[in-house]
C-alpha cells in the first residue's frame, strides 16, 4: 500500500521474479507489469484494480495484493486491507510520507493490520532515509524501527546495512537482475552509524517488549533469534513498524524485504481470532480461527467478470476447508451457493484447485448472489464476518447510449461493472430519462466509461463530470399531514399519513424510519409502504434532485379506508408527505470538500494560495519540505475541475498536488441558488 507511484507494482514484480513466479521482470513504465494486466493499467502505468497473487519464500506461502495508489481507487485498498493480515507500506525516499500514504495508513489502523515499511527509490537524487523515518513519526504518529540503514545513497546506493545481523548486504553487479547479493562485514565508514542505530534498535524494541527489556536491563546483548522474536512480537501488536530500504527498480533490497515479511508479519495462525456475529443477531459474537478443522467461513472481497469464464469471486478463507462442487451458504444474504471451480490466482492467470483451506486467498466460480463484503459459510454453522466500509461517490456524469443496441449493452455493462466495484453507482433520472453514473473521481469515471467501450462495446455520449451534491435538512418539523385520495372509475385510492421529519445530526448521513402508529389506525401491512415511499422521495431530494441524507422519518398517525386503501396509496402518501415535510424543514445542499495538498517552490507560494482562496478554499496548514512549501487546504470539489492545468501554468509546471475526499459541507446560499436554478433549467 502507498501513495501513487511510490513503487508498489515495481516492488511486487521483483518479488514475483525472485520467488520464481515470473522469469522476466515486467516494468510498469514499459506497460509490461504482470500485476497491472488490464489494458488501461498498462497504458497509463498505474494500478487500477488490486490483483491478487501467491508466491512462496523460505517455505512460506505469501498472498500478495498490489493495491492502487490513486485516491479514486481507494475502495480497492479498503477491501485488500480487510482481508490481508499484514501490509508493506512503500514510500518514495524523496517524497517521504505523501498524503495518500497517510490515508492508507489510517485505513490499515482501522482494520488493525500490522505493517512494515519499505523506503523505496533510494537511488533517486534527493533520497533521504532518515527524513522518511521522521515523517513516519510526524505524519503518521507511528513508531518506525529502522532495521536497516542505506549503504550509500542516490547513484551511489550499493545495498543496505542489516542492523539485526550487523552485516552489510551488497549488490555489486548492476547488470544482473539483483538475484545475488553478498553478505559482508560492515564497511568502516558505516561502522559508527551502524553501532549507533543498532543500539537505538535494541532500546526501542526493549521499550516495547518485556522479554527484551529484561535482557536489556541486565546488560545482556540479545542473540539474533531473541531480537527477531521480540521485533516480531512488537510488530504484531502494531507497537512498532520495522523499516527497510532499497530500490526496487535497480533491483536492490527486495530479498531482505521478503525475509522481513516472513520474519515479522503475521501468519493467519498468529491472529488470535477473526471476529464475526451470528446470523440475524449482531450482538452475538462468533469467532473463527485459522484452523482447517473449524467450520468453513470466508469473506468475498472482490468480484471480477472474466470474458471467458464469467463471474469470478475472490474469497479469503478464514477457517475450515472448501471443495469444488460443494454447497455453502451466503450467510449475509441467506442464500445457498454452489462452488463451481476453485482457482489459485496469479494476477490474471490462474491454476485450478480441487480444494482450498483456511488462510488462503482464492477465486471461485459459480456463485450467483454473492457480492463484495458477503460472508460464505458452512451451511450448518453460519457466521457473518465483519464486512468493510465503502466511501460515498462524490462525482457523477450523465451517459447516453448512441443507439438502441447500445442501450441494451449499456445495461449489461453497468450491471457487471457495479458488481465488481462497490464505489460505482448508477441512478436513472426519472425526469430526464438520463442514466447517471456516480464514482470517486474524474479518473475513476473515465476508466469506467473506457471499460464500457472496450470490454462491452458500448458507444455512448458522456456528459461533463458533475459534483455529486447531496441534500439534508436543518430543523425538525412535526405532524406534516398528507392525504392521498383519488376516485378513478372502479375502486378509489385512499391513504392518510402524518409524519415528523428531523435531522439525524452528528454527521450521520443515513436514513431512519420509525413507526409510532398504534391501535390499527393504519393496518400493519401498509407501514412498510409508507417507509418505501419516503425513501424513494429521499433519493431525489426536494431542492435540486440530489439524494437527501441524514434524516429520520417518524410515522405518527394516519387513516385508511376499508375498500380503497392499498400499498400503492400508502407509498404515494409516504412519498408526498416526505417531500412536503422536507421543504418545510429548511432543506440545504451539501457539497463534497476535498483535502488538497500542494507542494510548490517558495516563489509561487503567494500565487498558489491566492488561487486556492479564489476557489473558496480554506488554508489549513503550511510547512517546509526540503526547498519547497507544502500547503494544505480544504476546497470544494466543484472548484477543483481543471486545477491540474491552472496549477501548471501558474507555477511553470513546478508544483504538484494531490487531493482526496474529506467531508460534505453546506453550500453557501448564493451558490445553492445557482445550483437549483441550473437544475431547473432557469
Ligand atoms: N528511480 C527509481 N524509480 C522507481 C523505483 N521503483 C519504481 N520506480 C519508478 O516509479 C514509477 C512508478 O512505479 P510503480 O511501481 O508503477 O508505482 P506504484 O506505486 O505501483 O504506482 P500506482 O500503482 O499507480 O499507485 C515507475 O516509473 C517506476 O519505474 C526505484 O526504486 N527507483
Amino acid at each position: 500500500m502507498a501513495h501513487i507511484d511510490a513503487g508498489k507494482t515495481t516492488t511486487t514484480e521483483r518479488i514475483l521474479f525472485y520467488t520464481g513466479i515470473n522469469y522476466k521482470i515486467g516494468e510498469t513504465h514499459e506497460g509490461a507489469a504482470t500485476m497491472d494486466w488490464m489494458e488501461q493499467e498498462q497504458e497509463r502505468g498505474i494500478t487500477i484494480t488490486s490483483a491478487a497473487t501467491t508466491c512462496s519464500w523460505l517455505d512460506h506461502t505469501i498472498n500478495i495484493i498490489d493495491t492502487p495508489g490513486h485516491v479514486d481507487f481507494t475502495v480497492e485498498v479498503e477491501r485488500s486491507l480487510r482481508v490481508l493480515d499484514g501490509a508493506v507500506a512503500v514510500f518514495d525516499a524523496v517524497a517521504g510520507v505523501e498524503p495518500q500514504s497517510e490515508t492508507v495508513w489510517r485505513q490499515a489502523d482501522r482494520y488493525d493490520v500490522p505493517r512494515i515499511c519499505f523506503v523505496n527509490k533510494m537511488d533517486r537524487v534527493g533520497a533521504e532515509f532518515h527524513r522518511c523515518l521522521d515523517m513516519i513519526v510526524s505524519r503518521l504518529g507511528a513508531t518506525p524501527l529502522a532495521i536497516q540503514l542505506p549503504w550509500g545513497v542516490e547513484a551511489d546506493f550499493k545495498g543496505v546495512i542489516d542492523l539485526v545481523k550487523m552485516k552489510g548486504l551488497l549488490w555489486s553487479a548492476e547488470t544482473a537482475k539483483g538475484e545475488m547479493y553478498d553478505v559482508v562485514d560492515i564497511p568502516a565508514d558505516h561502522a559508527d552509524a551502524a553501532r549507533e542505530w543498532r543500539d537505538k534498535l535494541v532500546e526501542t524494541v526493549a521499550e516495547n517488549d518485556d522479554e527484551l527489556m529484561e535482557l536489556f536491563l541486565e546488560g545482556v546483548e540479545p542473540t539474533e533469534e531473541q531480537l527477531v522474536a521480540a521485533i516480531r512480537r512488537a510488530t504484531l501488536s502494531s507497537a512498532l513498524h520495522p523499516v527497510l530500504c532499497g530500490t526496487a527498480f535497480k533491483n536492490k533490497g527486495v530479498q531482505p524485504l521478503l525475509d522481513a515479511i516472513v520474519a515479522y508479519l503475521p501468519a493467519p495462525t498468529d491472529i488470535p481470532a477473526f471476529q464475526g456475529h451470528a446470523v440475524g443477531n449482531e450482538d452475538q459474537a462468533v469467532e473463527r480461527h485459522a484452523d482447517v478443522n473449524e467450520p468453513f467461513a470466508a469473506l468475498a472481497f472482490k468480484i471480477m467478470s472474466d470474458q471467458h469464464l464469467g463471474k469470478l469471486t475472490y474469497i479469503r478463507i478464514y477457517s475450515g476447508t472448501l471443495e469444488t462442487g460443494t454447497g455453502v451458504i451466503n450467510s449475509t444474504k441467506g442464500k445457498k451457493e454452489r462452488i463451481g471451480k476453485i482457482y489459485q490466482m496469479h494476477a490474471n492467470k490462474r491454476e485450478e484447485r480441487s480444494s482450498a483451506a483456511a488462510g488462503q486467498i482464492v477465486a471461485v466460480m459459480g456463485l450467483k448472489d454473492t457480492t463484495t463484503g458477503d460472508t460464505l459459510s458452512d451451511a450448518a454453522n453460519p457466521v457473518v464476518l465483519e464486512s468493510m466500509n465503502f466511501p460515498a461517490p462524490v462525482i457523477n456524469v450523465a451517459i447516453e447510449p448512441k443507439t438502441k443496441g447500445d442501450q441494451e449493452k449499456l445495461g449489461t455493462a453497468i450491471q457487471r461493472l457495479a458488481e465488481e466495484d462497490p464505489s460505482f453507482q448508477v441512478r436513472r433520472d426519472e425526469e430526464t430519462g438520463q442514466t447517471v453514473i456516480w464514482g470517486m473521481g474524474e479518473l475513476h469515471l473515465e476508466i469506467l466509461v473506457d471499460r464500457m467501450r472496450r470490454e462491452f462495446k458500448v458507444e455512448a455520449n458522456v456528459g461533463r463530470p458533475q459534483v455529486a451534491y447531496r441534500e439534508t435538512i436543518r430543523r425538525k418539523v412535526q405532524k406534516v399531514e398528507y392525504t392521498h385520495k383519488k376516485q378513478t372509475g372502479g375502486s378509489g385510492q385512499f391513504a392518510r399519513v402524518i409524519i415528523d421529519l428531523e435531522p439525524l445530526g452528528d454527521g450521520n448521513d443515513g436514513y431512519e424510519f420509525q413507526n409510532k402508529v398504534t391501535g390499527g389506525r393504519i393496518p400493519r401491512e401498509y407501514i412498510p409502504s409508507v417507509d418505501a415511499g419516503a425513501q424513494e422521495a429521499a433519493e431525489f431530494g426536494v431542492l435540486a434532485g440530489y439524494p437527501m441524507v441524514g434524516v429520520k422519518v417518524t410515522l405518527q398517525d394516519g387513516a385508511y379506508h376499508e375498500v380503497d386503501s392499498s400499498e400503492m396509496a400508502f407509498k404515494i402518501a409516504g412519498s408526498m408527505a416526505f417531500k412536503e415535510a422536507a421543504r418545510k424543514a429548511d432543506a440545504v445542499i451539501l457539497e463534497p470538500m476535498m483535502a488538497v495538498e500542494v507542494t510548490t517552490p517558495e516563489d509561487y507560494m503567494g500565487d498558489v494560495i491566492g488561487d486556492l482562496n479564489g476557489r473558496r478554499g480554506q488554508i489549513q496548514a503550511m510547512e517546509d519540505r526540503t526547498g519547497a512549501k507544502v500547503i494544505q487546504a480544504l476546497v470544494p470539489l466543484s472548484e477543483m475541475f481543471g486545477y491540474v492545468g491552472d496549477l501548471r501554468s501558474k507555477t511553470q509546471g513546478r508544483a504538484v498536488y494531490s487531493m482526496q475526499f474529506d467531508s460534505y459541507a453546506e453550500v453557501p446560499p448564493g451558490i445553492a441558488k445557482e445550483i437549483v436554478a441550473k437544475v431547473r433549467g432557469e
